[in-house]
C-alpha cells in the first residue's frame, strides 16, 4: 500500500508513528522496507550528506537529486521533500513553483515548508493547487542566523501563545500534519491536543503523534555532539571505521585478497 497525506491524516490519536529522514536509495529503502508511514528528505542532508555547516545553502538542484533518488525506490512510504532555504521565502509564486518542481522532476509526494501563520498563504496555494504540505514550527533551522543558534523554543508564555496560534494556522491552511522541532514536552502535547491533524515531534516530547529522526543521527554515522533529542540506535561511523582500517591492514599484509576472492584459470 503507498501511503497519501490522506492517509497519513488518519494517523492522528493512534498508537504513535515513526517517521525518518531518507536522503538516497540506501536510505530510502531501509525507510521503506521497515514500514514507515513516511520518509522526509530533509534539508538536513546539508550536514549529513553534503558537509554544509547548516541549511543554509542548500539548493533545489540539490534537494531534487537527494529527492529524485529516494523516489526511485520507495515504493509504500509518503515521500516528503524539505523545501530549501530561498526557495519559498521570497514569494507565493516562487514557493508554489518550487514546490510543483518536487512532484514533477522528483516523484515526491508532498513537500515541508518552515513556518507558522506567515507561512499560511502559501500552504494554502500549494493545497489548492495539488500539492500536499507537512508544516514545520518550533525550531525551524532555516532561520538559525535570525535565531542566534538552535535553541529550544516556546520556553516563555508569549511564545507558548505564539507557537499554539502557529500551529493552528498551518492546520487551517491545510497542512496534513506538522512537525513540531524542539519544544518543551508540555508545549508538544498541547499543541497535538489543539489540533485535528497529526503533530510529528523531534525533541517535542512523548506526546505527539509521531516522531521523526535524522537517520544518520538515529544509525550513528556524525561525529561531534548530537542534540538532547536524539537517541542512536547503532554505531555506523565506528563500524566502517573499523571495516575500512581491517581492509588497509589485510592488503598491507597480503591477506586480501585471498584466494576465495580470486578467479581461477590459466594465463598461460
Ligand atoms: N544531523 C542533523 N540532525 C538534526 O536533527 C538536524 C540537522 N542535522 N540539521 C538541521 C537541523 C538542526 N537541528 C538541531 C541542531 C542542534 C540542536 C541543539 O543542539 N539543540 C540544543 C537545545 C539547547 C537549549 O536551547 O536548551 C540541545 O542541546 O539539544 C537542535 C536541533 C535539527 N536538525
Ligand atoms: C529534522 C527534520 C524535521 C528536518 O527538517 C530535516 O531533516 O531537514
Ligand atoms: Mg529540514
Amino acid at each position: 500500500m503507498k501511503w497519501t497525506a490522506r492517509k497519513l491524516r488518519e494517523l492522528k490519536g493512534g498508537d504513535p508513528f515513526a517517521a525518518l529522514t531518507a536522503y538516497d536509495a540506501f536510505t530510502g529503502r531501509i525507510a521503506d522496507e521497515a514500514g514507515l508511514p513516511l520518509c522526509l528528505v530533509g534539508d538536513s542532508l546539508a550536514g549529513t550528506v553534503l558537509g554544509y555547516d547548516d541549511t543554509l545553502p542548500v539548493t533545489m538542484d540539490e534537494m531534487l537529486h537527494h529527492a529524485a533518488a529516494v523516489g526511485r525506490v520507495v515504493t509504500s512510504a509518503l515521500i516528503v521533500a524539505d523545501m530549501p532555504f530561498m526557495s519559498y521565502q521570497p514569494s507565493v509564486a516562487d514557493g508554489l513553483r518550487s514546490a510543483g518542481r518536487f512532484l514533477k522532476q522528483a516523484r515526491s509526494d508532498a513537500v515541508k515548508i518552515e513556518g507558522g501563520a506567515h507561512r499560511a498563504e502559501l500552504i494554502s496555494a500549494c493545497r489548492e493547487n495539488g500539492i500536499p504540505v507537512l508544516g514545520h514550527i518550533g525550531l525551524t533551522p532555516q532561520s538559525v542566523r535570525e535565531i542566534g543558534g538552535y535553541r529550544i523554543q516556546g520556553r516563555e508564555p508569549e511564545e507558548v501563545r505564539r507557537l499554539l496560534d502557529d500551529a493552528m494556522a498551518v492546520e487551517q491552511a491545510g497542512a496534513f500534519a506538522v512537525v513540531l522541532e524542539c519544544m518543551p514536552a508540555s508545549l508538544g502535547a498541547k499543541i497535538t491536543e489543539a489540533l485535528t491533524i497529526p503533530t510529528i515531534g523531534i525533541g517535542a516530547g512523548p506526546d505527539c503523534d509521531g516522531q521523526v529522526l535524522v537517520i544518520s543521527d538515529l544509525l550513528g554515522m556524525n561525529r561531534g555532539r548530537a542534540p538532547r533529542f536524539v537517541k542512536r540506535y547503532a554505531d555506523f561511523a565506528s563500524e566502517a571505521q573499523r571495516a575500512v582500517e581491517a581492509f588497509r591492514d589485510e592488503v598491507g599484509s597480503r591477506r586480501f585478497p585471498s584466494s576465495e576472492h580470486c578467479y581461477g584459470g590459466d594465463a598461460r
